[in-house]
C-alpha cells in the first residue's frame, strides 16, 4: 500500500504526442485503484495524460514491468508508445541494464524488446501481429450514419482498422465508435481510421479504448501497417523479405516493419517533459465516480 503521507514521485513523458504519466514504483508498494489513476490522467484536475506508466521491478527474463493503465483507469494489455517512453525513464534512470543491446521490458502481453537508435529515437520488437480468421476477421465500425468494413488486428491489443476516404470522415470522434458484431472484441477494441499518403505510407486517427481520441497509437500504427500491407497484396513471409511503412499520426511520424517471419519492429521517438512529486492525500482520496470506474484485467 502507499503510505499516504508521503509525496509519490512522478514524471511526465509522451511519444508522438500520445501522452504519459510514469509513476516509478521498484518494489510494487503502490496500489493504484483505478479511481486514482483517472484523477491522475484528468487534464483539468490532475496532471492529464491518455494513460500511466508504473515502473515495477519483475523478475525473469525483463527486470522492469510495464503496468499500463489507460486514462479511464482501465488496464491494457501493451502500449507501443508508452513501452518507448518506459525504456526512455529506465535509460535516463540509469536503470536500462543492456544498453548497446536490447533491453526486456516485461508487460501483459509478454516481453517486448527495445534498442536505443543513434539517432535518438527507440526501436521496439512488437511480436507479431495476430490476425483473427473466421466472422471475427471482417467488422464494421460505426460512427453516427456511417460505417465502414474494418480489419481486426491483435497486437497484443485489440484493434479494428478501417480504411477511409478521408480522416474527416469519422467527424470529432467525441464517443467510442461501435464496432459489430461486439462479440469480436469481448474486452473493447481500438479503433483506426487509414488513409494513403503514398506508396507504403500512411496516415491514421485513432480512437483508443479506455482514453477515447489520442494523437498516436503505437500498436495501433503496427495494427495498421499490417492491414495495410495485405490490403497492398505484400507477403513478407513468402517473399523472404522485409516490408517497411511510414505511418503518420496526430503527434508525428512512425515507422513499421515486418520482417520475413512476421515479427513487427516500431520505430520512434520517446522524450521525458518533466518530472515531480504528487500530493498523496489527493491521489489517495476516495472519489465519487469510483463506481464507474472497473479494470477489465488482471492487476499484473
Ligand atoms: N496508446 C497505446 C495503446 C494503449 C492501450 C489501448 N488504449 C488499449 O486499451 O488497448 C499504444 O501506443 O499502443
Amino acid at each position: 500500500m502507499g503510505t499516504a503521507q508521503q509525496p509519490v514521485p512522478f514524471l511526465k513523458g509522451h511519444g508522438t504526442e500520445n501522452d504519459f504519466v510514469i509513476i516509478p514504483d521498484p518494489d510494487d508498494r503502490l496500489d493504484l485503484s483505478p479511481a486514482a489513476v483517472a484523477r491522475l490522467c484528468d487534464r483539468r484536475a490532475g496532471i492529464g495524460a491518455d494513460g500511466l506508466l508504473r515502473v515495477v521491478r519483475a523478475t525473469g527474463e525483463a527486470e522492469w514491468f510495464m503496468d499500463y493503465r489507460n486514462a479511464d483507469g482501465s488496464l491494457a494489455e501493451m502500449c507501443g508508445n508508452g513501452v518507448r517512453v518506459f525504456a526512455r525513464y529506465l535509460q535516463r534512470a540509469g536503470l536500462a541494464k543492456g544498453e548497446g543491446g536490447d533491453l526486456p521490458i516485461a508487460t501483459r502481453a509478454g516481453v517486448r524488446r527495445v534498442r536505443f537508435e543513434d539517432d535518438g529515437d527507440i526501436t521496439v520488437a512488437m511480436g507479431a501481429a495476430a490476425l483473427p480468421g473466421g466472422p471475427a476477421e471482417s467488422v464494421t465500425v460505426t460512427v453516427g450514419e456511417r460505417s465502414w468494413p474494418a480489419r481486426h488486428v491483435d497486437m497484443g491489443n485489440p484493434h479494428a482498422v478501417a480504411f477511409v476516404a478521408s480522416l474527416a470522415d469519422a467527424g470529432p470522434l467525441r464517443e467510442a465508435p461501435a464496432v459489430s458484431p461486439a462479440s469480436a472484441y469481448p474486452q473493447g477494441v481500438n479503433v483506426e481510421f487509414v488513409v494513403d499518403r503514398g506508396p507504403r505510407h500512411v496516415a491514421l486517427r485513432v480512437h483508443e479504448r479506455g482514453s477515447g481520441e489520442t494523437r498516436s497509437c503505437g500498436t495501433g500504427a503496427c495494427a495498421v501497417m499490417v492491414a495495410a500491407v495485405r490490403r497492398d497484396g505484400l507477403d513478407p513471409a513468402a517473399d523472404g523479405r522485409a516490408v517497411t511503412y511510414t505511418v503518420d499520426v496526430p503527434g508525428g511520424r512512425l515507422v513499421v516493419t515486418e520482417e520475413a517471419s512476421g515479427a513487427v519492429t516500431m520505430k520512434g521517438p520517446a522524450v521525458i517533459v518533466a518530472e515531480g512529486t504528487l500530493d498523496a492525500e489527493w491521489l489517495y482520496q476516495s472519489w465519487p465516480h469510483q463506481a464507474h470506474i472497473s479494470a477489465t484485467f488482471p492487476r499484473t
